[in-house]
């Protein structure tokens, strides 16, 4: 079977997704963990952190769906969510700048910043961090949170916080986060028998209490430029560790630029950033 498969290539901070419209064009459910594989192969696809679906759906205006490089199927992306907003604002699937967008695991509201007809900032509501230890999810006997619990791995001594967005994170504070070990234990913690549908890895160093140094590891992705949920887990985790205070923008410097994250008295995670487009074009898909 051949198809022709309409693409658009967007990124948040380096971030960057193979995105399908699903309003006007239609994948067989079953091709899509596949397609998303080939997509995101630089080799002999077009390359990418994953692929992401902008599909309609009658529980908000426009629904996002997140594949991962491997293939798995995530709940909740940030960065693809800002990039979801722009497009739909941009492409005509919707026409006002304040609507929903559902994920697997929630619907959230976005807000776009339009210039000459052009998005190119977006804020949206990410809703509230999920802490329970039994809904990140970790094992171990439930808790209301993880808060730097001890956390061995390869003889090292790591302490972890837990903060699920729609999707696991488990952060990680260290001195210099130039000295991460992003390569070295990344994986290791992803696929830990600890997390049982594994997780996103962050490795953070507070700069002082407006700015966050951040690299991550994602589930099924590795490392990326820039993960929105897991800024959001991290500005979480270092106001649970009494690191930074509550109700207040916080920069987070990722690999691929800054995300402007605040934490409300209200218990909601807002998130501000870039949403830019690459390229379009055609995926000529073979099985
Ligand atoms: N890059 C995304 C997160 C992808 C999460 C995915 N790796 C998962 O399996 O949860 C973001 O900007 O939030």
């Amino acid at each position: 079977m051949s198809l022709e498969i309409p693409f658009i290539k967007m990124h948040g901070l380096g971030n960057n997704y193979i995105y399908i419209d699903l309003f006007r064009y239609t994948l067989e459910e079953k091709l899509l963990s596949e397609v998303a594989m080939k997509v995101s192969d630089p080799n002999i696809g077009i390359g990418s952190d994953g692929m992401i679906l902008i599909h309609p759906t009658n529980k908000a205006d426009v629904g996002m769906r997140i594949f991962n490089k491997d293939g798995s199927e995530g709940k909740n992306c940030g960065n693809g969510l800002r990039c979801t907003a722009k497009y739909a604002y941009e492409s005509g699937i919707v026409q006002k700048t304040h609507f929903l967008i559902e994920t697997k695991s929630r619907i959230v509201e976005a807000e776009v910043l339009v210039n000459d007809g052009k998005v190119d900032e977006v804020t949206i509501d990410m809703g509230k961090p999920t802490l329970r230890r039994s809904l990140i999810p970790m094992l171990g006997l439930d808790s209301e949170q993880v808060v730097q619990e001890p956390f061995p791995i390869e003889n090292n001594m790591l302490y972890v916080t837990g903060v699920s967005m729609g999707n696991p994170h488990a952060v990680f504070f260290v001195e210099d986060i130039t000295q991460a070990p992003l390569y070295e234990l990344g994986e290791k913690i992803e696929k830990d028998p600890r997390f049982p549908e594994r997780v996103n890895v962050e490795f953070i160093e507070i700069m002082n209490e407006k700015e966050i140094n951040f690299r991550v590891w994602e589930r099924g992705s590795g490392v990326t430029q820039a993960c929105g949920t897991g800024a959001c887990a991290a500005v979480v985790a270092a106001t649970l560790s009494k690191y930074i205070p509550k109700n207040q923008q916080i920069t987070i410097h990722l690999q691929g630029g800054d995300l402007f994250i605040k934490w409300d008295e209200n218990g909601h995670v807002w998130m501000t950033g870039e949403a830019k487009t690459i390229a379009t074009g055609s995926f000529y898909y073979h099985n």
